[in-house]
Order: C-alpha cells, then sequence, then structure tokens
C-alpha cells in the first residue's frame, strides 16, 4: 500500500494510488466542511486559487454533470441498485459523482455559501410547499395544489 503525502495527494511516481483509511476497515466519516477544506487544500498547494473563480467553477461543475450523463447516455431506464453494472462502471459513476460534489462544494465555498446549511433550509422549506397529505403519491408541482 502506497502512502499518500497529505499536502499534495500524489503518490510516488509510477506507483498505484491506494489511499488508506486513516482508521482501518471502517470508512472514513466526511461532512461537506471536509470535503471544503481539501479541495481548498488541494487548489492552495498547486496555486490554483486563481482558476478558481465561480465562473470557471460552475463551468467545470457543468462538465462533470455531463460526463455523469454520458454513463447513463444510451442505456434506456436503470434500475435502483444498477444491477448488472459492472464493478468498473460503478467505480466510474462514483468517481463522476465525486467529481460534481467537489465541484459543487467548491463554488458553495468560493461565493461564500454554507451548503450544508443552505441545503438544511431548503429541505425545511421544501416540506412546506409539499405537504405530505396534499401531494402524498403524487410527484405534480408545487403549483398544483395551490
Ligand atoms: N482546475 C482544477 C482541475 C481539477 N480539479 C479537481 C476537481 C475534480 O474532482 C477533478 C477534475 O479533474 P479533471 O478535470 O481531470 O476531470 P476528470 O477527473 O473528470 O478527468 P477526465 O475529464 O479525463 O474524465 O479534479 C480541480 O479542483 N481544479
Amino acid at each position: 500500500m502506497v502512502e499518500v503525502n497529505k499536502s499534495d495527494g500524489q503518490p510516488e511516481a509510477g506507483m498505484a494510488l491506494i489511499i488508506p483509511n486513516s482508521n482501518g476497515n471502517k470508512k472514513d466519516e466526511v461532512s461537506l466542511p471536509d470535503l471544503s477544506r481539501r479541495m481548498q487544500e488541494f487548489a492552495t498547494a498547486r496555486n490554483w486559487d486563481q482558476f478558481h473563480s465561480p465562473r470557471n467553477l460552475l463551468l467545470a461543475l457543468v462538465g462533470e454533470v455531463g460526463e455523469l450523463s454520458e454513463i447513463f447516455q444510451w442505456r434506456g431506464e436503470v434500475p435502483k441498485g444498477l444491477p448488472g453494472w459492472s464493478a468498473g462502471d460503478k467505480e466510474h459513476l462514483g468517481e463522476e459523482l465525486s467529481d460534481v460534489l467537489l465541484y459543487l462544494v467548491r463554488l458553495s465555498d468560493i461565493c461564500g455559501i454554507d451548503l450544508g446549511q443552505a441545503a438544511l433550509r431548503k429541505i425545511r422549506k421544501n416540506g412546506i410547499k409539499y405537504p405530505v397529505e396534499k401531494c402524498k403519491v403524487s410527484s405534480n408541482k408545487y403549483t398544483a395544489y395551490q
């Protein structure tokens, strides 16, 4: 197993990239502020803050959403759990989902938005907009209930 230098995230040249969990077999816990900090460190180590402007990050995010879409393109409807997908397909999906998340987290940070708190507020707002008694089973837009 190759230890990865935490400051630049890079393994030794020519060696496989294996990022160990810090707590043995258990999965590392992760939070949005953790990801935000890791992205800040990643950018600062490369002097890339200059490139991580709101517009650039938004375009990068949209590009990654396109790459994510390509994975599903032409497959028709895909059942939940992705039965029949290879391990490689699922790993690729995880990578593209991660790119989208990481750029979203970074964009939020650069714009001064606390994404976790904003998302919690939005979930509360959605609950008010879509009261259970009015929209159970129906997926109509909220304007249909008002
Ligand atoms: N200026 C950059 C370039 C990359 N990244 C990070 C965020 C994404 O997680 C990932 C994106 O890297 P690539 O642009 O190389 O895109 P992919 O990983 O999708 O590679 P490919 O386009 O070959 O599929 O790297 C970043 O933060 N800032």
